[in-house]
């Protein structure tokens, strides 16, 4: 496994999808666990400080509310870990997202963001990570994006679309 998707949740795994979604496109192994600071600690511990040692290479971390997940498992492991900030009920994710982005200087999350878009954009940023030791992966990001442009630019204009 070269990703791990960890969330503080089942319930966050509509969201966290978007990034399974995302590395199943690249043909990039990944494994799903929730692990949670919170409500399992010693399971965070040992998840994110043996990640390494596993062979992950990076950790994307998901969680909704008060988000100490992505912060703390930082805290256990040197592999980048990119937080997705998973949408609440009470404040639509803003508390995910604040709890998330402002880490102490020394100890980094690289935070997407809130909802489907920042899990799926998690997924493309451990891609293009990994394609930095990798050729055949990076041709297919490239791809991916000049696919993606094409889309757009053979759009029709705006103005002559009946919504
Ligand atoms: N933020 C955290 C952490 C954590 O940061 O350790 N553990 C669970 N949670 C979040 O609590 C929310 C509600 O969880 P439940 O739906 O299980 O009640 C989820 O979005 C989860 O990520």
């Amino acid at each position: 496994m070269q990703v791990g998707i960890i969330m503080g949740s089942t319930s966050d795994w509509p969201t966290m999808k978007h990034a399974a979604d995302m590395l199943d496109k690249f043909g990039i192994a990944y494994e799903t666990k929730v692990v949670s600071a919170h409500r399992t600690p010693q399971l965070l511990a040992d998840y994110a400080s043996t990640a390494a040692s596993r062979g992950l290479k990076v950790i994307i971390a998901g969680a909704g509310g008060a988000a100490h997940l992505p912060g703390m498992a930082a805290a256990f492991t040197s592999l980048p870990v990119l937080g997705v900030p998973v949408q609440s009920k009470a404040l639509k994710g803003l508390d995910s997202l604040l709890s998330i982005v402002q880490m102490p200087k020394g100890v980094a999350v690289g935070t997407l963001a809130i909802g489907d878009a920042g899990a799926a954009n998690a997924g493309l940023l451990a891609a293009q990570i990994l394609a930095t030791h990798s050729p055949e992966l990076m041709t297919k990001i490239d791809a991916f994006r000049q696919a993606q442009t094409d889309m757009v630019l053979s759009q029709p204009d705006p103005s002559q679309v009946t919504l």
